[in-house]
Parts: structure tokens; sequence; C-alpha cells
């Protein structure tokens, strides 16, 4: 993997076990190692496609200023979580701390932590639905403008289905479903997703109505979730054919809730009028 590093970002810190440490204050020097995928600023030359090393030093300015802590471990740690959350570009990041003025009873020249911390990331089943308009561009689309965002690691077939609930003679609906990669939380997860289906010009009027495009978060991880924004896995998902026969194609193994996704596919009432494109 491709390197950035920012070396001898100081500052003054106000962090120390010793109490004078808090209210004098001293000098803090950091190194941070970013390793991020340079290629394609390499091509664009454009700084929007890396990770700007003049914002990074702000940032560990930053975190040097704020605390107190007491242990370098902690500040170092403080700011390798920022780098990560900040830029989730960041596969890795290795922080160095010292503190050269450290109250150490003997001559030394430095005293320093270093640690290395990666992403964390995440796999979540993601459900596409459309309707109205020309659904299987509007899939392809949505499927490309997620990539954008998360890495896309498996995509089912297409499955025309009959709409299931909301008002009658909707037409059929085209569903697909897919696997991704991400750091995002959940709910970042979802924001991206309805931010996706506004795009397309989505509308919420009637519970279940035709619509250009939806979006569902079915599982993240193993993550067992309901707040009022949030419910996972998705509360309708093991009774949906339109749902589990796609993904059932897409990842045989695929299990939900301790049953296999197959199985649960063969169970819904929907499946039997799905043909798979
Ligand atoms: N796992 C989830 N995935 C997507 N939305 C969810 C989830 N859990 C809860 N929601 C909430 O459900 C709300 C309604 O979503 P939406 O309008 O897409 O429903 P729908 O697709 O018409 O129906 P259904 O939820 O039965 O698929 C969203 O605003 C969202 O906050
Ligand atoms: N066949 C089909 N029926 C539905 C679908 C869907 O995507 N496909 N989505 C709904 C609400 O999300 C309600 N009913």
């Amino acid at each position: 993997m491709d390197r950035i590093s920012i070396s001898g970002i100081s500052a003054i810190g106000y962090h120390g076990v010793f109490d004078f440490e808090k209210r004098d204050g001293q000098s803090f020097v950091v190194d941070v190692v970013l390793h991020v995928d340079i290629s394609r600023a390499a091509a664009s030359d454009n700084v929007a496609d890396t990770v700007h090393y003049g914002e990074v030093s702000e940032l560990v300015v930053a975190q040097i200023q704020a605390g107190p802590w007491d242990l370098i471990e902690k500040l170092g740690s403080e700011i390798a979580e920022a780098i990560l959350a900040g830029y989730p570009t960041v596969a890795t990041v290795e922080v160095v701390v010292h503190k050269p003025q450290a109250p150490i009873p003997v001559p030394f020249s430095d005293v320093s932590i270093c640690l290395v911390r990666h992403q964390t990331l995440h796999t979540a089943v993601i459900a596409l639905g459309a309707n109205l308009g020309d659904p299987q561009a509007t899939l392809a689309a949505a499927v490309a403008e997620l990539g954008e965002e998360v890495q896309i690691l498996k995509v089912s077939p297409l499955a025309v289905t009959k709409p299931v609930g909301g008002p009658p003679d909707q037409p059929d609906y085209t569903n697909q479903v897919i696997e991704v990669r991400t750091q995002r939380s959940p709910h970042e997860l979802l924001d991206l997703c309805q931010r996706i289906e506004a795009a397309h010009h989505r509308t919420r009027e009637v519970r279940w109505e035709a619509r250009t495009l939806d979006l569902d978060l079915i599982t993240y991880d193993h993550l067992v979730l309901e707040d009022p924004r949030l419910t996972l896995p998705h509360p309708r998902a093991a009774i949906r054919g339109f749902v589990l026969a796609p993904w059932s194609w897409m990842d045989p193994d695929a299990v939900l809730g301790g049953q296999l996704v197959s199985r649960l596919a063969q169970q819904a009432a929907d499946t039997k009028d799905i043909i798979r494109l």
C-alpha cells in the first residue's frame, strides 16, 4: 500500500501524569504515516483524490491541544482514531508521539510511543427495488453510485417480481441484492441509501406505493438494532421472496436469523412468481 508520511508536527499540550504538566504544558511532537492508495491522485493530479496532508497536520495539532490526558499512549490513540474516522480511505495509520521534555530524572534525548491502527471494515447486505421509470437502468445506476462510496463485494442477478402489498395495479418490480464492505456506520450507510433514493426522485406518500428506487439495508455484520430510524436485520426481509430469492442466487450459503436464506426463500409466499433474469 502507498504511504503519506508527515513528521515533526509539534504543538504545546497539557498531557502528563503530574499536576505541573497539566498546568504548565510542554511540547509534543507527532509523526504520522497514512497507508492510503494514492494511485488515483497520481493519475488525476487532484488533491480531492488523496488525503490532504495539511488538513491531517491541523487535526493532529487539535488533538495535541485537546484533552488533557495522562498518557502519551492515550494521545496517540486519540490521534489515530480521529484520522481513521475523518479519512475513511486511510486503511492503516501509524502514529508516533514524542515528548522530548518529559519529566524524566536522568539525561535523555526523547521518549516516544508508536501505535498502529486499522480501519474496521463492515459487511452489509442491501436490497434494491424499483417499479417506476426504467427499473433496470435505475438499479444499474444505483449500484454504480453505491460503488463510488463503498466496496461492492457481490451483486445478484435481477429478479422480476410481483408487487407485495401497497396499492393495487402497480407495475412489476425489478429487485436485486448486493453485498458491500464499508467503514461507514449503519446510520451512515442508511443516509447514503436515502441520498441515492432521493437523487432518483423517490417519493414517500402512500405506504408500499410504486417507486422509482428503494434501497433497504438488510443486514450489517451480525448487528441486531432497533431505533427510530433503523431496524436490523430489516424486519420484513425474512418473509420477502423478492429479497430472499436474489440474495440466495448471489450467496447460496447466506444465513438470516440462523436460517439459510435459500430455505427462507422457498417458504416465502411471493417466491413462486419470481422470474430470474
Ligand atoms: N433496515 C432498514 N432499511 C431501510 N430503512 C429502514 C430500515 N429500518 C428502518 N428503516 C426506516 O424505514 C423508513 C421507511 O423506509 P421506506 O420508505 O424505504 O419503506 P418501504 O421500503 O416503503 O417499506 P419497507 O420498510 O417495508 O421496505 C425509513 O425512513 C427508515 O428510517
Ligand atoms: N415485489 C416487490 N414488492 C414490494 C417491494 C419490492 O421491492 N418488490 N417493496 C416494497 C416495500 O419496500 C413493497 N413491495
